[in-house]
């Protein structure tokens, strides 16, 4: 037999391994990007059978080879996706196995067909209660789920939910992972697209009839209605029979997403994101891959999956820092998102009010095309804003809000419309401090201070979620009642509503409120019934959401995100407050927006007032350019991490020192992080800054490859590096 039928190259869903070759059996049928089960020692693991040259593995004798043990009856992994993975391992110093992970997303891609079994409380409560028992009955009204999905809902052990099980206090029913999901029609429900709207719309739906690879910037100020055109081209995907992406950078932002999409299309997309349950994942992961499903929408982990006939990506608030994953495999969702409709020949639109400078810089190259919408939808106009300089009108000791903003939230209440506070800053306030001995509460496992939640009475580490009581004395002086909680979170903001306006109706909108796409969608309902006065929420609450009835937006803190400063402080804090911004006045009643400051001349508080976007973003980009930062040069991160310090700034030291020499290459550092500690690992970083005209990823690679380092020294490289810390 010919050797090359029977011999094979399979990528193994295991980082630590290379691809390794195995041997086809007789009468099996494989080609390139099929799933198959592989041997690997004593244990059978997933992979897929790839193109031999593109992972040069060392040739294994043709005897020596062990069988592939089975093919799934999965669609193969097509050549573009298969381009893609390679390209992000590649780009992004990823081994090309964890890459995979994210397509087969893990479990999903290996479902059994057997059905899963989910159980609900029945009402039957047992006669003995223990407190994780009540919590359970508290926490898991109306909930349906796998034992471990309940055991995790309700924050309590398996063998808690397997001992009510077996006391009968659930019900238990067989969901299939399979079942007919109607497909969305492009014609369902007609909307009439302004002038504007129907100019940019034709653009897509040709671009989409196309089947051609082009990447658009869709820039529509707030409320322009960048989604009812986009979804124009949707509907021309649905028409082409092809299937669309949409890329959403929050979960809660899927819910009020799904309800807009079926008013538009008459049934809901399938939708990809963590919150889903383990039923759902496999459903969804097969229907996508069987191209059952039309219309995907999710979170950045969406991006990889393997669609059958993907016509159209849509990176919906493409600014958004969400779309950078900051572990695993550090991509950047929107550029990979661009990098996928290059291989799949397909268009690729970036839809945002406020355009990140990477992107804007795409479409001066002629790269990207722009497409403007230049005013709000109707006839709404865009908000009034006005800057509050804190130093002159001064809220009274141990408040937050200047007297300006209070009055305009007692008018905004006699009016009976809609405010909101934007603060982003979770909890209820960033520090405790000790009065007596001036000791700071700290997390153990970080450079970082214990955030206080009072509504959960706890001290949270924000970096990694640790958790403590509120502590009654010092911990270190013990000093009694001498703790006090310094700088407002949304929580401390929240209090003093309720202490201005005890009458009104208060929400917190934060990821520790709506963690779920359901909680999102109960504020949605809350805010639409008319059943909250005032919302206090972090940048959550800032992006997408459409309410007629808000009309006066508080920014608390617009220098917060100057302190610190990287390269982009100045321009997501643009970013940040214009998009609350526009959330005010989006429908007949104007808006009003108070920026709370010291530092009302600051060219960013400046922009905003004067509605001057653009002026903001040419001197945003000019300084860019005269400090050859991106998109001008690129950056890439090393970060050194160990539990033993004096192993980590070695390690660190070594990579300094080896630092290659390549003109318009240079290397800063090493330097503590900024983060000095983190999960109890000391972490030290470098700095690599590239031109455009040298192979950035090349030299690093040629560079780290020949060094060595103790195994408990972790080296993670981020390319194109969003976060500094
Ligand atoms: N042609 C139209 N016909 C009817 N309603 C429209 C039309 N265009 C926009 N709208 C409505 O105007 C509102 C704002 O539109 P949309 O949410 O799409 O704006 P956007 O540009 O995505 O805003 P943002 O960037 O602030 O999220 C929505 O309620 C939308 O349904
Ligand atoms: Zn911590």
């Amino acid at each position: 037999m010919n050797r090359d039928h029977s011999r094979v190259r399979v990528l193994l869903l295991n980082a630590a391994l290379g691809p390794l070759d195995y041997s086809v059996p007789e009468g099996m049928h494989v080609e390139y990007g099929s799933i198959v089960m592989a041997p690997l020692g004593p244990r059978k693991i997933p992979g897929v059978v790839w193109e031999a040259e593109r992972f040069p593995a060392d040739e294994i004798d043709a005897n020596k080879l062990r069988p592939i043990l089975e093919v799934r009856e999965l669609p193969p992994l097509s050549a573009p996706l298969r381009r893609l993975i390679e390209w992000t391992a590649q780009y992004y110093f990823a081994s090309p196995a964890s890459v995979l992970r994210m397509v087969l997303s893990s479990g999903a891609a290996f479902s059994d067909k057997r059905p899963i079994v989910e159980y609900q409380l029945n009402g039957n409560v047992p006669d003995r209660m223990t407190p994780q028992r009540e919590q359970v009955f508290a926490k898991l009204v109306d909930v349906q789920g796998t034992i471990s999905e309940l055991a995790y809902k309700a924050d309590v052990s398996i063998a808690v939910i397997r001992g009510l099980e077996k006391l009968g206090a659930f019900d238990r029913s067989e969901v299939s992972a399979f079942s007919n999901i109607s497909p969305p029609q492009p014609d369902f429900a007609k909307v009439d697209l302004s002038q504007d709207q129907l100019a940019v719309s034709t653009v897509l739906r040709d671009a989409v009839k196309a089947r051609a690879f082009k990447p658009y910037l869709l820039d529509g100020v707030t409320g322009s209605g960048k989604t009812e055109v986009y979804f124009e081209a949707v509907a021309e995907a649905l028409r082409q029979d092809r299937q669309t992406l949409v890329l959403l950078p929050e979960i809660a932002l899927t819910e009020p997403f799904l309800d807009r999409f079926k008013a538009r299309f008459g049934t809901e997309p399938v939708s990809w994101h963590s919150g889903l349950k383990q039923s759902e994942r496999k459903r969804n992961w097969q229907t996508l891959a069987s191209g059952e499903a039309k219309v995907v929408v999710g979170a950045r982990s969406a991006l990889f999956l393997p669609y059958k006939n993907l016509g159209l990506i849509i990176v919906d608030e493409a600014h958004e820092n969400s779309f950078k994953q900051e572990d695993g495999v550090r991509y950047h969702a929107r550029d990979v998102a661009v990098m996928r409709g290059l291989h799949e020949k397909i268009p690729v639109v970036l839809a945002s009010a406020t355009p990140a400078i990477e992107s804007r810089h795409q479409v001066e190259q002629g790269n990207y095309e722009q497409l403007v919408l230049p005013a709000r939808f109707g006839g709404a106009t865009m908000p009034e804003i006005e800057a509050l300089d804190l130093t002159q009108d001064v809220p009274p000791k141990g408040s937050w809000l200047a007297p300006t903003l209070v009055n305009a939230l007692e008018e905004n209440l006699e009016k009976g419309e809609q405010s909101l506070l934007f603060l982003n800053r979770r909890g209820f306030a960033p520090l405790t401090l000790c009065r007596t001995c001036g000791h700071r509460i700290q997390c153990p496992n970080c450079t970082a201070w214990m955030v206080e939640h009072r509504l959960t009475r706890r001290l949270a580490c924000h970096h990694c979620g640790h958790v403590m009581p509120q502590p009654d004395k010092c911990p270190e002086c013990e000093d009694e009642d001498s703790l006090v909680a310094c700088g407002p979170g949304v929580e401390r903001i929240c209090d003093e509503v309720k202490m201005l306006f005890p009458q009104a109706r208060t929400a917190i909108v934060t990821s520790d409120t709506i963690w779920s796409p359901a909680k999102a969608a109960d504020f949605v309902h809350q805010m639409e019934a008319g059943g909250i006065d005032i919302v206090v929420g972090t940048q959550l609450v800032t992006k997408g959401y459409h309410f007629p009835n808000l009309t006066l937006v508080g920014v608390v803190d617009a220098d917060i995100g100057l302190e610190g400063g990287d390269l982009r402080a100045a321009e997501r804090s643009f970013q940040q407050i214009a998009q609350v911004s526009g959330r005010a006045g989006r429908a007949e009643k104007p808006g009003h927006v108070y920026i709370q400051t010291r530092m009302p001349n600051a060219p960013v508080i400046q922009a905003l007032v004067e509605g001057d976007r653009d002026g903001f973003y040419e001197a945003e980009t000019e300084s860019r350019r005269a400090a050859g930062a991106p998109p001008f040069a690129r950056l890439a991160a090393i970060i050194v991490s160990s539990e033993d310090n004096s192993e980590a700034m070695e390690t660190a030291r070594l990579i300094g020192q080896t630092a290659p020499k390549v003109d318009g290459f240079n290397v800063y550092g090493p330097a503590p992080a900024p983060l000095s500690m983190l999960r109890g690992r000391h972490r030290h970083r470098l700095l690599v800054h590239a031109y455009r005209s040298v192979d950035l990823q090349h030299i690093m690679r040629e560079w780290l490859v020949k060094l060595e380092w103790p195994r408990a020294v972790r080296v993670g490289v981020d390319v194109d590096p969003y976060s500094f810390v």
